[in-house]
């Protein structure tokens, strides 16, 4: 690997962050303490990274245009896409160029920011299971996929999109219209396509991190998490927790569907794979080729925490996946629609034995935005959960003024 330089000279190992929200700050943190020198990009100004990182800059990263003129202005060493509304195409011509290293490849950024692209290679090409799914471009071709094959109930989902915004179940014929509207005004980028998908019943759906890093003899090894298990409202994460019990046939068909999705995406990094379990049976639904909102529970369960196993991989350093103790996670929402909030009774909350809280920083909250995540450990899997569900309880947002 290339000696890490001295931030702010000459000398300086420079990564620029595509996207800087909660999971963004928590790598630049991780990349500082190495001494490598940060650029946090977003689109709005004071994201949760850019209130750490050497450098903010705010631009429009889904406009080609503004992301080639950013890099180029910025020249990093490498680029960390953090969130899916980036113009990957255009990193994969910058990266194509050979000027450019994105994480963990442009093409993976790509294939994992829509759908379409990442469901496809792991269906079509690799022939991992997944639900059955069909694109539509059209309400006519939603309600014909459905009444084909896909049947009731079933997800629908933007192509682009995250954080389950813009998706919604459908019971039956009832729903199909509200669903199709509530896609086309939920996803991350304005786009009439969406995925929808066989409702799989699972018995419980689990994160497994994977990372690619470099053994001693400079080739990409592969090392695997404890299963982190997580729970979904409205498809947005509100609790988590590792490890996750699994039954060893399930864990090894996980960590062989996580090992067969992340070798093809390529680079080095952490990828969260998700995943859905039913018995022996595993259904693989999608991966960020960076790590995990359900993730953040590593930050009170893992030695390594998955953005320290991201800043390690990235720049071909070392990494340990071991276990410090079993632990949860659950998220602090928004409540009120406010900027400058406050938040109240964060004593009360780290009151309760063995927690420990992160605040986000996000200069504007919404209802339902995620503002921060209450951690908590135990030898106990399911004390921790109580006591980080209790912890996040105990914080109340209030208007700031
Ligand atoms: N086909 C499905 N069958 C059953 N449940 C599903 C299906 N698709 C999604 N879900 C539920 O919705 C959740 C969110 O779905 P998905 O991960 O595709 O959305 P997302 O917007 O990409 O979320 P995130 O960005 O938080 O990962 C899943 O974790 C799962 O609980
Ligand atoms: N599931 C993906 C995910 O959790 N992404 C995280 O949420 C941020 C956006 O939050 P915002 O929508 O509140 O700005 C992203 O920047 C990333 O840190
Ligand atoms: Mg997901």
């Amino acid at each position: 690997m290339r000696a890490i330089g001295t931030p702010l000279s000459a000398s300086a190992t420079r990564v620029m962050l595509l996207g800087s929200g909660e999971l963004g700050k928590e790598v630049i943190i991780a990349l500082q303490r190495l001494g490598v020198e940060t650029i946090a990009v977003d689109r709005y100004p004071n994201a949760p990274g850019q209130q750490v990182a050497h450098h903010a800059r705010t631009i429009t990263m889904s406009d080609p245009e503004q992301l080639k003129a950013l890099i180029e202005a910025e020249k990093p060493d490498l680029v960390v896409p953090e969130i899916e509304a980036i113009a990957t195409p255009m990193l994969e011509d910058l990266e194509a160029g050979g000027t450019l290293r994105v994480i963990p490849t442009a093409r993976a950024a790509r294939l994992t920011m829509d759908r379409e692209g990442i469901r496809r290679l792991a269906a079509e090409t690799l022939g991992v299971p997944t639900s059955p799914y069909c694109f539509c471009d059209s309400l006519e071709e939603l309600q014909a996929a459905i009444d084909k094959g896909i049947g009731y109930p079933c997800v629908v989902k933007p192509v682009m999109s995250s954080s389950g915004k813009g998706q919604s179940k459908i019971d039956g014929p009832q729903d199909v219209q509200q669903a199709w509207d509530y896609a086309m005004a939920g996803g991350r980028v304005s786009h009439g396509r969406i995925i929808v998908e066989g409702f799989i019943d699972f018995d419980y759906e689990i994160t497994l991190l994977t990372v690619r890093a470099l053994g001693a003899d400079g080739n990409v090894e592969t090392h695997f998490c404890e299963p982190i298990g997580h729970a979904q409202v409205a498809g947005d994460y509100v609790e988590s927790w590792q490890p996750h019990a699994m039954h060893p046939t399930a864990l090894k068909k996980a960590q062989d569907v996580a090992r067969a999705v992340t070798d093809d995406l390529g680079g080095q990094g952490v990828f969260g794979v998700e995943l859905f379990v039913r018995g022996d049976q595993v259904w693989f639904s999608e991966v960020s080729p960076r790590p995990h909102d359900t993730g953040m529970v590593t930050m009170i369960t893992q030695w390594q925490t998955e953005f320290e196993l991201h800043a390690r991989a990235i720049l071909g350093l070392p990494v340990s996946t071991a276990l410090k103790s079993p632990g949860a996670s659950a998220v602090i929402y928004g409540e009120i629609d406010a900027e400058g909030i406050a938040f109240h009774g964060v004593d009360d909350a780290l009151r309760v034995p063995q927690t420990e809280l992160r605040l986000f920083g996000k200069p504007e909250s919404f209802e339902k935005r995620r503002m921060g995540v209450a951690l908590a450990y135990d030898e106990n899997v399911n004390v921790a959960r109580e006591r980080a569900k209790e912890a996040a309880q105990r914080v109340k947002p209030r208007r700031g003024d």
